[in-house]
């Protein structure tokens, strides 16, 4: 027998409101409309599956003070995180937002309705005690703290949903159940206890260890239950991780694991989240919950210190274990003796054992550079995952991006840079040179500061996604101005590689070079606004190579750019 969702009832609304789908489509074209923020979006998808039971809406102000203050619904049923929907004094009163208005709350990528909530009150939320209360501290470096005061907007709007349509999803449809759906296919599976494993990382050997001693222990199937919806800022994508997860899959033995995903949006608040997490899985059917050390941990706050204990999560979930009805499986992480080739809980360590690990970070410098993964610590099928998207240094794209004053030579040594990487032949490589990026990017703009600006941003928009799919963007703008340079290298860097070089070729050297004689029609009036003479090159203080062609030849201003690719493992074999 599945477990009974909390409060008693499966809130499903989808099947509540099955029967009048039409009619409400219909209505919601009627209707003012709020476009949901992504966060909002995985709360309504739970809210209206039931994973969120017994939560029927969005807080009202009455529930969300007692959620923050006690932990609990106005009726008294454990909630430990606020659900709401916030939104902005212009939203409201371009939507005319007041108790018993009708809202279609809209998915964010095609404006599709999902949901018609009948409003029951808008209020302002205290955010600073929300923060206190909820995430240990009001401190902007937990993510949470962070998206309420930064992201999260003024005002709640407290009500309930009706469903119209469930948000579409486009990967991995196949291995998302509802919590009905996985009620159903637990019993098809004659599965009746199911111990739950939530996880926002790959996992590797120790997991697997970890999850089949939790099952041995409690006679139980198990259900790894990954979250997909969002995340901590700064984790391995959720595409990622699924493969790793159908990697891991065939390595327990068959019929005693099984895979779904979770589209929750994670708020890192470690012990209420525990709690938290512990319901959505009881609403999913399942009747034992893995907690770990530091579950659902933010990481250290403002002070170095971390926001929470690693048992704290442990020790809430025990304290009202009997509440949350599903039964709550402690767990120390596994570790590796080498002498004994096995894991074993890091509390079981016997004195003097010599154990080993891999620690994320370290896991992902060795990802970086295309250091070896031991096999004692991961499957060679999830390595090989995790390499795909996390190719090494020498596969990932990179970007040069040149800036220097017209005729300074820019554009003879990109030509030149860009012939000496096609010897390579593992990347395509593109080269935006000044005068086709005008007129096929920016042929309306003229050299205004704004106009320059926009040219620059259209250009670092190409050569990042150039770089996102791993080849060489060769960029040579003028680009005068440090703040649009700045912007460029952040579009792009998060993609793979950029570099700034500098042609810093004297101006008196460009007029002498300057073969047009463009200069020479600037000084008679002919254009205005021309760099270096009626309008300003602010030179760069982050180059990472500053080149006086007057001093180097082409040859070796390219060969130094060479180097430098070949120091940071983008060109030559690792
Ligand atoms: N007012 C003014 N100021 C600077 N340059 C001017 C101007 N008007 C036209 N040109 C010609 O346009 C080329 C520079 O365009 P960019 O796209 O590189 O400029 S910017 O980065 O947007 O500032 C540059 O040519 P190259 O240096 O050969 O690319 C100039 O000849």
């Amino acid at each position: 027998m599945a477990n009974t969702p909390h409060g008693g009832v499966l809130k499903d609304l989808y099947l509540r409101d099955a029967n009048k789908q039409t009619i409400l489509a219909a209505e919601a074209e009627t209707l003012p409309s709020i476009i949901l923020t992504d966060r909002q979006l995985c709360d309504l998808e739970l809210i209206l599956n039931g994973g969120f039971s017994p939560l029927e809406g969005f807080l009202n102000q009455k529930d969300y003070e007692s959620v923050v203050e006690k932990m609990r619904l106005a009726n008294g049923l454990l909630w430990t995180i606020p659900i709401t929907l916030d939104v902005s004094k212009e939203q409201i009163e371009e939507s005319k937002i007041a108790p018993s208005k009708r809202i279609a709350l809209l998915d964010p990528r095609d404006y599709t309705a999902l949901a018609i909530l009948t409003v029951e009150d808008v209020y302002q939320p205290n955010k600073a005690k929300e923060a206190e209360l909820v995430y240990g501290a009001n401190d902007l470096a937990h993510p949470a703290v962070t998206y309420l005061h930064e992201i999260a907007k003024e005002f709640n709007v407290g009500g309930s949903l009706e469903a119209i349509q469930t948000p579409s999803h486009y990967d991995y449809v196949a291995n998302r159940y509802t919590p009905t759906e996985l009620r159903a296919h637990f019993k098809k599976l004659q599965w009746t206890r199911v111990v739950a494993f939530q996880t926002r990382n790959p996992m590797h050997r120790a997991h697997r260890e970890l999850t089949v001693r939790a099952a041995r222990q409690r006679k139980a199937h198990l259900l790894i239950h990954p979250v997909v919806g969002l995340t901590k800022p700064g984790d391995i994508d959720h595409y990622t991780r699924v493969r790793v997860y159908k990697a891991l899959m065939p390595k327990y033995p068959n019929g005693m694991a099984e895979l779904s995903l979770l589209p929750l949006a994670m708020r890192m608040g470690g012990p209420r989240e525990a709690v938290w997490h512990a319901l959505i899985r009881k609403n999913h059917g399942v009747t034992h919950f893995i907690v770990g050390r530091d579950h659902a941990g933010p990481g250290k706050n403002s002070q170095g210190v971390d926001f929470y204990g690693p048992y704290d999560a442990q020790i809430l979930v025990e304290e009202y274990k009997n509440e949350i009805g599903i039964e709550i499986v402690p767990f120390q992480m596994v570790t590796y003796s080498p002498d004994t080739d096995e894991y074993i809980p890091a509390d079981e360590v016997p004195e003097g054992v010599k154990t080993l690990n891999i620690s994320g970070t370290e896991l992902r410098r060795r990802l970086k550079t295309g250091l070896s993964i031991p096999e004692w610590f991961s499957y060679p099928e999830v390595v090989q995952v995790l390499r795909q998207s996390h190719p090494p240094r020498n596969q990932q794209g990179f970007t040069i991006f040149f800036t220097g004053l017209h005729a300074s030579g820019k554009n003879a040594i990109a030509r030149a840079l860009q012939v000496s990487l096609n010897q390579e032949s593992t990347r395509s490589v593109s080269l935006l040179a000044s005068e086709n990026s005008r007129a096929e990017l920016s042929s309306e703009l003229g050299f205004s500061k704004r106009d320059r600006d926009i040219n620059i941003a259209r250009q670092a928009f190409v050569a990042g996604e150039l770089t996102r799919a791993g080849a060489a963007a060769i960029v040579a703008p003028i680009a005068p101005y440090n703040d649009a340079r700045n912007a460029a290298k952040k579009t792009i860097e998060q993609f793979g590689g950029f570099y700034l070089v500098h042609v810093a070729t004297p101006l008196e050297e460009c007029i002498k070079r300057d073969r047009d004689g463009i200069y020479e029609r600037a000084k008679r009036g002919e254009i205005k606004e021309f760099t270096g003479l009626d309008a300003p090159y602010e030179v760069p203080t982050n180059a990472d190579l500053t080149i006086d062609i007057t001093q180097q030849s082409v040859s070796q201003a390219v060969h130094e750019i060479i180097l430098l690719l070949e120091k940071d493992g983008y060109i030559g074999s690792a």
